[in-house]
């Protein structure tokens, strides 16, 4: 039976059964729907299907072969079958499989990280005050993430990260820094991209050392040296980690120089640790597999088009806009890794902020709106601040919008009536430590590669990025007055900017 087939068995038989009556009809569902892996527990109590389904949604992941092809990924076999390579993310943290294509990346990488301690220690010792951190994308997110998550070590160089090509951005990062005290990197692993080139540029310039505090993290590190970044001060990244699985390689450079070597270590190790549970526990005891099955199950059997996530630890604030980019490039294709069309809706829009601030924002749509969108609330259950009191209020209000939010509040004027039945699941830490924090990123990054076997597609190219860019490039000599585009809207567009600028 195909993947649609199957997931529409189950939702006809459901179809008419609530997620209040499922919460009501099983005592013990709360129990039996919840799962562990090391410092991750996740709950799916509040998805709306029942046991039956979800033995169901097991099977599929069985017939879809979810755990064979993720030791396929991890023992380094070319499962980015477009772009002709591994996708090895699991040898920057562990040595996990025997393959000689794993551990040579396993060893490799260790070199590396190595190397790159070692020029922490020398920036820290060497009185850099501050460090831009230029890349986009893969480039930027997860560095940026985790160092907000982690917080930066009080005698740290300050780690400042751009992004974004708007002089803006660059402008606002450098305000207050000095340059004879500041370090710059540029992470990129095409070291082609226009963006972060750009910044480059600028930044070179106002840091005026001719080359000395520069260094680059890259797939092409003659790219780097052809620009003045000296050999020695150039880190590798490989073409076997895609962008947006690079965090934990010298891409994290920037994490390791603001959070310290050993907790840069703590967080490949929570990831290692998960990946290797991936490894040996059966789909029923991995929570990935779950998390995926039941993304699958709102996308197809339930045809729910988006999917929020709201951390209830600020700390965590940045993680929906680094899950973005993971799930959406992954997960956004059309067509399988044969070229077919899927025959399924594939990566809904992920999208979410931090609780409790979203309550008082975009919630009365998830609670009264006509769309069901279902969620991931996440919790950190011990708090690292002595404010017992604000941290009982975060989690009472972690734990009161799951429960309204699934079990709704019924009333005779339809304006106060809540419905209910809007599905979530619920991730807790048991403490914001980097392994914590990298045990939660891996659970997210095998999710996505669940999903992306159950829909037989391919999570590792973004052909869907590249048109954009290669119009950008034609359209820039049009901005600067040299000939038309040949589109007619880009071409008024143009002139009507000509017209404005002053
Ligand atoms: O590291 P690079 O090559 O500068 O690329 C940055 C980002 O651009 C993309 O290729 C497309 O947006 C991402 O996949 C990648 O993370």
């Amino acid at each position: 039976m195909g993947l649609q087939d199957a997931l529409d068995t189950q939702a006809t038989r459901l179809n008419t059964t609530s997620l209040q009556e499922l919460l009501r009809s099983d005592a013990t569902r709360a129990e039996s729907f919840s799962l562990r892996a090391g410092p991750l527990y996740a709950n799916f109590a509040r998805q709306d299907y029942d046991k039956a389904a979800l033995d169901a949604l097991l099977a599929l992941a069985d017939s879809r072969g979810v755990r064979a092809a993720y030791k396929r990924m991890v023992d380094g076999e070319v499962v980015n079958v477009t772009e002709q390579r591994p996708a090895l993310h699991t040898a920057l943290r562990g040595d996990l499989s025997p393959a000689k294509t794993a551990h040579d990346a396993f060893e490799v990488a260790k070199a590396t990280r190595e190397r790159m301690h070692a020029m922490v220690r020398k920036l820290r010792a060497d009185g850099i005050r501050d460090v831009l951190s230029l890349g986009i994308g893969g480039s930027d997110l997860g560095p940026r993430f985790i160092v907000d998550a982690l917080g930066q070590d009080a005698d740290a160089p300050r780690v400042h990260f751009v992004s974004n090509v708007d002089g803006h951005a660059l402008e606002r990062a450098i305000a207050g820094l000095d340059p004879a005290t500041t370090a710059l990197i540029i992470i990129s692993k095409s070291f082609n991209t226009q963006e972060t080139l750009a910044n480059a540029e600028v930044a070179r310039a106002w840091l005026g050392d001719g080359g000395a505090r520069t260094y680059a993290v890259t797939s092409k590190p003659s790219s780097a040296e052809a620009i003045g970044v000296a050999a020695e001060r150039v880190l590798p990244m490989w073409d076997w980690v895609g962008g947006r699985y690079s965090l934990w390689s010298a891409v994290g450079f920037p994490i390791a120089i603001a959070v310290g070597c050993e907790r840069f270590d703590a967080l490949l190790r929570g990831a290692g640790d998960y990946d290797r549970h991936c490894l040996e526990a059966p789909a029923r005891d991995n929570p990935s597999i779950w998390h995926a099955l039941t993304a699958v199950w709102n996308r197809d059997a339930r045809g729910r088009g988006s999917l929020a996530v709201v951390p209830y630890d600020d700390r965590l604030k940045l993680l929906p806009a680094y899950l973005q980019q993971l799930v959406m490039e992954s997960l956004g294709k059309s067509v399988t890794i044969d070229g077919a069309a899927v025959g399924a809706q594939t990566s809904p829009v992920w999208w979410g902020s931090a609780g409790t601030d979203a309550q008082h924002s975009y919630f009365q749509m998830l609670h009264q709106g006509t769309a069901i969108v279902p969620m991931d609330l996440i919790g950190v259950v011990n708090a690292d601040h002595a404010h017992a009191a604000n941290h009982e209020l975060l989690l009472a209000n972690l734990l009161a919008q799951a429960q309204a939010l699934a079990m709704g509040e019924s009333a005779d004027d339809p304006h106060r009536n809540y419905q209910g039945g809007r599905p979530s699941t619920l991730l807790l830490l048991d403490a914001l430590t980097p392994e914590a924090l990298g045990t939660l990123v891996a659970f997210y990054e095998h999710s996505v590669h669940a999903q992306s076997v159950l829909w037989n597609i391919n999570a590792f190219d973004q052909f869907g990025v590249e048109l954009g860019k290669r119009l950008a490039d034609r359209t820039l000599p049009a901005l600067k007055g040299a000939g038309a585009t040949g589109d007619a809207v880009t071409d008024t567009l143009i002139a009507e900017l000509g017209r404005r600028a002053r």
